[in-house]
């Protein structure tokens, strides 16, 4: 099962620039997450941040007992190797085939003989539906596939937390629906604690149980999913409708002037009223069934007192509907 990952009050600057402050949130042991946030608001620093690659000069990010911003670097070391991480262009060794590729981590940190890492390698290209293209070099296959090599790649060393920087980037939208259920289908067989930075608002809709969003160097909201997808918050009702109207600009943050105008100008001519909430996706058939949803249930249902009356009502009618949802 994937390990709970909590972080605590984290601030991370790189020198006089303040990328976030005061991050608190806990991503729950085997659920799948994802980060939102326009470009820039730091969600790449975040996932460097979480396994001790960049240091917040504040805060604590807890995993089984390790600090990955104070610990010692022994212990930092040892997590790390419970994190599997997918990049945004798969970063693949060009030299490499995809074989050798998705081997490489095996061959760096395991003693495991060749037929077992062939073994290992070969479930992890099954995995991600890339069976019989293991001689390919990257330079020779599609985006997609490249995508889904690195998260073959991620898989390797049984991780328990998986970090993916937006897996979709230069994905058309079938590709991108491919990998939303790839996501949700290696959740339910490994049951690894899972994090993902997009931008895509498919995957938003679809794959995650939490989502949380970072803008003007804070975290604006991390939650159970319907929290984001009802919520009336100016900033994450602009990110999750794709709009223009909205406090964010092309530079991140509109000035008052701007928004102000906007507002009169818009004004009754594009209600916000309640958003849908689109089931979730649910694991392909033949998979198992996904413990971190059946986790998420009695978590969620167990806050329910705590959250917003629109949130309330989209869970509630997502666990009582018959088709989609988690089934009890
Ligand atoms: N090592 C570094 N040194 C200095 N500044 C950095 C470093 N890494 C990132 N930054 C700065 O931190 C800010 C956030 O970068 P980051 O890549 O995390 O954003 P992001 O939200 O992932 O963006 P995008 O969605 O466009 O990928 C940027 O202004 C970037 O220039």
């Amino acid at each position: 099962m994937g390990i709970e990952v909590v972080v605590e009050g984290l601030t991370k600057s790189f020198g006089k620039q303040n990328i976030w402050q005061d991050v608190t949130l806990t991503l729950p042991a085997g659920e799948v997450s994802v980060m939102l946030g326009p470009s820039g608001t730091g969600k790449t620093v975040f996932l460097k941040s979480l396994i001790g690659l960049l240091k917040p000069e504040h805060g604590r990010v807890l995993i089984n007992g390790v600090d990955m911003v104070n610990g010692s670097e022994k212990d930092i070391y040892e997590t790390r190797k419970l994190f599997g991480l997918m990049f945004q262009d798969g970063a693949l060794f060009g030299s490499m085939n995809l074989f050798d590729n998705v081997a490489f981590p095996l061959r760096e940190h395991s003693r495991k003989k060749e037929s077992e890492i062939r073994r290992i390698v070969m479930e992890r290209m099954e995995m991600v539906g890339l069976v019989g293209a293991e001689g390919k070099l990257p330079g020779e296959i599609s985006g997609g596939m490249r995508k889904r090599a690195g998260l073959a790649r991620a898989l390797v060393l049984d991780p328990q937390i998986v970090l993916c920087d937006e897996p979709d980037s230069g994905l058309d939208p079938v590709r991108t629906a491919y990998l939303s259920q790839l996501l949700i289908d290696l959740n339910a067989q490994i049951d690894a604690t899972m994090l993902i930075v997009t931008h895509n608002l498919d995957i938003a809709a679809t794959v995650p149980d939490n989502m949380g969003m970072l803008f003007l160097r804070n975290l604006v909201t991390f939650g159970p999913r319907e929290v984001l997808l009802t919520s009336s918050e100016p900033v994450i009702a602009q990110f999750l409708g794709g709009r223009r109207e909205g406090p964010i600009g092309m530079s991140e943050e509109k000035d008052a002037a701007t928004l102000a105008m906007e507002q009169t100008n818009s004004r009754g001519l594009r209600p916000d009223g309640p958003r849908t909430v689109v089931p979730q996706l649910e694991p392909s058939p033949g998979m198992p069934v996904r413990q971190g949803a059946l986790r998420r249930r009695e978590r969620v249902l167990g806050m329910l007192g705590q959250l917003p009356d629109a949130a309330r009502t989209a869970i509630t009618q997502s666990y009582s509907a018959p088709a989609g949802g988690v089934r009890p």
